[in-house]
């Protein structure tokens, strides 16, 4: 990857989703009745800081700090002993500067070879020198990187114009700067920041530059500066102090960051500022060392504001004052080299301490700009400069390194300290440039500092003590279980350290005032620093917990949307189902009460999911019952027929049913008297079983729900009209005659019936017709039967031979009428008003064969035991001569045709459903009980007719085997 098209590394938090999840399919339908309300994500806007939500692109400036690298030129002569005219031209303060050490060596070979070679202007090499190659060190070292490397020959305007330049066009734009030299000592920091007068360093050209461009607009803008100079020494090692070095050279104070006391002077022209400028340097401490016959002892500081335009008169308040500050440190110095003894060597410790906290504080701004979560160290508290520059140490404003560096291969340790330490600074970025000198709110410290540098003596003792009561401290913080303790725990920290203090007062007289002035603020920053961290740690807990719950709801959304799916589909089907099951039509239809499930669909559908399976599971069975039903209806009736085409009517005569079965109806007069008994012969048999009661008395029910009738009241009262014919054995020998009669006659008269049922308007005529049918036909067949019994009995036995095939047609025709809604109400109708004669009449004929054709058998008579109903039919047209039919067909001539009819298919749906009653089955329990009865009072007792009808079958069988 290109790292020069890789885009910027956003300054923002990732939370990490553990596990990770893989994306789930988006569910095919999402109901509206589930669409919850969306969870708004975590306002990380809001809990973030601004720093790590701050968009690159949108920072005011995203550079790294500018590291410059001067190689100082070979010097051409040894050091020797001091001049009057200095190494620059600012007059030297007499009275602070030292004679040189006596003995120091002040040797310089003017053949000393470069250990460090340029490169680039961005890039040197640094060589170990030619000695050393026999000790088998490191040869050479490359650094680069920096911002530019000015070589030995460099002027101090092309250094100025490179380096220094911009920072003044941007001071004059309103932004401060900062610019540091850096080095060992004699590698020509002061050469560089102060020059000399023929060479003007930085701060000479710095000044021009800027009078140069204010002066042209001075008069419209009533633009001023102000110059501020200061040096911060140690006395003997033990003690910061400040001296302003533009007044008298009293000292100054500070506290915190600000230095108080120092006195700032317009300056209004280059002249000025100059002259400022050298008494500052005749004041500043010098010594001269080994390395430097006029060594800097100080660091110096070099102030110029930008004052804000006044608006009538007064300072706005608003505007932000720039300031470009230079400074000129103390080399660092190595005691071999300098060879500083005493107070001086003091003064050495000191200098490379504070040189130290400078670099500890830079080297903390980078590694917390590389790892934000790194906090930034408090090492700018170590020292007043670092406290001084405290907002360029920590980022806030822009600053830029000088780097000096010496050429000579006896500098070799004092260039690859430098360059190992400072080279690194380049990496330092600037992106949260505050714009003027305000003092940032939010602070990002911890107290601790690492002085592993035995040489920092009693300054890194403190500091090693300061940051154990700090580590100390937090941790007491961060347990916020024992609240109590931690306050007697603060208290007496606070003690320790005010004591501490204390312990150090003779050493570090300096650090103890700050130190106390610094510790009560400290603390409470500490204190607020961590709560703000628990808070912020709570903060990250619930946001991940909200963000996990959000993938929760998401989850339960899709399931809840399957789920919704599912009930639809399963919802479908239903009604799918429902609307291709007829058993509802038939469960509507059906009054048979153990359609319970069927009647239940016809009720409004339960909306709930269960009810609806429980709906389709009951009408599953239901319909697996119905099924099982049929089947066993159809064997009963496969078996039935089968039965019934081995039957023979000649049982009717010796089944002693025939005279126990007593007329349901109750005869009015003698003709219909007997009328009533054949057809009674019929009912009797229906009625010998409990099942056909249950059948009759259903029927009768209907009945009894408009009119009652007369036969209804026979059939509450079965056993007086047995009783009846009990006693009238001729009757009962009438009827049974008239049974066969009937049964032979019932094609026919059930046939009418039939026929006149299809028609609504038979209905009365039926009842009107059976009842006076059973008047007029029954009258006419008595008649015929009284008149001529023994035709009635051939024709009976061949009109039952008619209607044991028949007996569909009859139940066919009543089934037809059931499949429509409406003929359930004309069935009621019809029934009721068909005076139960005819139903009667058609459950009878039902019911016949099941009982006589079985019990008779061994009297079956060959010729009144048709071989098949055709033999019928064709007697009752053709009428044959020398036939006994001839007097059926006479008598049938007398009556009015009755059509034959057609077997329907409905018919046998009917049949099957009233074979379900089993009839022939109870009515043999029945039959059992009040058969035996009565046929003990009928078997005896023979009437004329059945005499004559025995005579009869008894002719015709002589005539048959004849
Ligand atoms: N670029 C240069 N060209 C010519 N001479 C230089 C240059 N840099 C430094 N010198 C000379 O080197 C000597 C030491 O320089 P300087 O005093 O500036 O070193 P320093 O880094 O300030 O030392 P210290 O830290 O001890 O004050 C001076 O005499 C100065 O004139």
């Amino acid at each position: 990857m290109d790292p020069n098209t890789s885009p910027p590394c956003p300054g923002t938090i990732t939370v990490r989703r553990n596990p990770p999840r893989r994306a789930r399919a988006t569910p095919k339908m999402t109901p509206k009745s589930f669409d919850l309300p969306e969870i708004s994500s975590f306002p990380n806007d809001d809990v973030l800081p601004a720093q790590t939500q701050q968009n690159p692109s949108t920072s005011p400036e995203n550079e790294n700090l500018k590291v410059f690298l001067r190689i100082r030129p070979l010097s051409s002569s040894p050091i020797q002993a001091p001049r009057v005219i200095g190494k620059s031209a600012w007059p030297k303060n007499p009275a602070k500067k030292n004679v040189p050490v006596a003995g120091a060596k002040v040797s310089k070979s003017k053949n000393s070879t470069a250990c460090i070679t340029v490169n680039d202007s961005q890039s040197v090499t640094l060589s170990t020198p030619v000695s050393w190659h026999e000790s088998k060190r490191i040869k050479s070292e490359t650094y680069g990187g920096f911002s530019h490397v000015f070589s030995s020959d460099s002027s101090q305007f092309q250094v100025y114009e490179r380096m220094v330049k911009p920072l003044v066009e941007e001071f004059l734009g309103g932004k401060s700067g900062m610019l540091a030299a850096l080095g060992p000592s004699g590698s020509g920091k002061t050469h560089t920041v102060f020059g000399t007068p023929r060479d003007p360093g930085m701060v000479p050209l710095a000044l021009r530059h800027i009078f140069e461009d204010a002066e042209p607009h001075a008069k419209q803008t009533s633009r001023t500066f102000y110059m501020s100079i200061f040096e911060i020494c140690s006395e003997r090692g033990k003690a910061e102090k400040l001296f302003d070095l533009l007044s008298d050279g009293g000292e100054i104070s500070m506290h915190q960051s600000t230095v108080k006391g120092l006195k700032e002077v317009p300056i209004s022209n280059t002249e000025q500022a100059e002259s400022l400028i050298a008494q500052a340097a005749l004041k500043r401490a010098t010594a001269m060392t080994n390395t430097n016959s006029q060594s800097s002892r100080s660091q110096c500081i070099i102030n110029i504001r930008d004052a804000p335009p006044k608006c009538k008169g007064a300072v706005n308040p608003k505007s932000n004052s720039a300031v470009l500050t230079i400074i000129d440190l103390a080399g660092a110095e190595r005691e071999k080299r300098t060879g500083n003894q005493g107070a001086r060597l003091l003064e050495s410790n000191f200098i490379n301490n504070t040189l130290m906290v400078f670099g500890l504080c830079l080297r903390s701004l980078l590694e917390h700009q590389k790892n934000p979560k790194k906090p930034l160290q408090k090492h700018f508290q170590s020292s007043m400069l670092t406290k001084y520059l405290r907002d360029y140490l920590e980022g806030k404003k822009r600053m830029s390194l000088i780097l000096t560096a010496k050429l000579g291969e006896e500098d070799y340790l004092d260039n690859s300290y430098l360059l190992r330490q400072a080279s690194p600074y380049m990496q330092i970025k600037y992106n949260e440039v505050e714009p003027s000198n305000i003092v940032p709110k939010k602070r990002h410290y911890q107290a601790s500092s690492i002085m592993d540098d035995a040489k920092l003596s009693p300054l890194s003792e403190n500091l090693k003590r300061m940051r154990l009561v700090s580590e100390h401290t937090e941790q007491i913080f961060f347990c916020p279980q024992n609240d109590k303790r931690n306050v007697e725990e603060r208290e007496n920290i606070t003690k320790d350290t005010s004591a501490l203090g204390k312990l150090d007062a003779n050493s570090s007289v300096s650090f103890e005032s700050e130190f106390d002035r610094q510790v009560p603020s400290e603390r409470s920053h500490i204190i607020m620093q961590n709560f703000a961290k628990v808070i912020w740690n709570v903060l990250k807990q619930y946001n991940s917990k909200l963000k996990v719950a959000e993938m929760e709801i998401e989850s339960l959304k899709e399931s809840i949307g399957n789920e919704k799916t599912k009930y639809l589909e399963i919802e479908t089907q239903l009604n799918e189902f429902k609307a291709r099951c007829t058993c509802c039509k038939v469960g509507k239809i059906k009054n048979d009460p153990e359609d319970s499930s069927s009647v239940s669909l016809a009720q409004p559908h339960n909306s709930e999911q269960e009810v609806a399976e429980m709906e389709i599971e009951s009408l599953k069975e239901s319909i697996g019952n119905e099924k099982t039903k049929y089947l066993e209806i159809e064997t009963q009736l496969n078996e039935f027929k089968a039965c019934c085409t081995c039957c023979k009517v000649g049982k009717i005569k010796n089944d002693p049913e025939d005279s126990s079965s007593v007329s349901l109806a109750q005869p009015h007069n003698s003709e219909q008297e007997e009328t009533f008994h054949a057809e009674s012969s019929f009912l009797a048999r229906v009625d010998q079983s409990d099942e056909e009661g249950l059948v009759l008395s259903t029927s009768c029910t209907l009945l009894d729900s408009e009119n009652t009738d007369r036969e209804t009241l026979s059939l509450s009262k079965p056993e007086h009209h047995s009783a009846l014919k009990v006693d009238d054995g001729s009757k009962i020998l009438s009827s049974s005659s008239k049974a066969r009669l009937d049964q032979s006659d019932e094609q026919p008269t059930v046939g009418t019936s039939c026929t006149q049922l299809d028609a609504e308007v038979s209905d009365r005529k039926i009842s009107t017709s059976l009842l006076k049918a059973g008047d007029n036909n029954a009258l006419e067949v008595e008649a015929v039967c009284i008149i001529s019994s023994e035709s009635f009995d051939a024709l009976s036995l061949s009109e039952v031979r008619v209607d044991q095939s028949d007996e569909e047609l009859t139940l066919g025709t009543s089934g037809r009428q059931l499949d429509s809604e409406k003929s359930d109400r004309e069935i009621s109708i019809s029934l009721s008003k068909a005076e139960d004669h005819i139903a009667l009449e058609v459950e009878a004929v039902r019911k016949i064969p099941s009982k006589l054709f079985v019990s008779s058998s061994s009297t079956e008579d060959e010729n009144l035991d048709p071989s098949s109903p055709k033999d019928a039919s064709s007697t009752k047209t053709d009428n044959p001569v020398g036939d006994p039919r001839d007097k059926i067909g006479v008598d049938i001539s007398r009556k009015p045709p009755k059509p034959k009819r057609t077997l329907m298919p409905s018919s046998s749906m009917l049949s099957r459903d009233l074979s379900t009653f089993d009839l022939c089955d109870e009515s043999e329990k029945l039959k059992g009980n009040r058969g035996t009865r009565k046929l003990a009072a009928h078997e005896p007792q023979r009437s004329n007719g059945s005499i004559s009808l025995l005579h009869l079958l008894q002719l015709r069988k002589g005539n048959l085997h004849g």
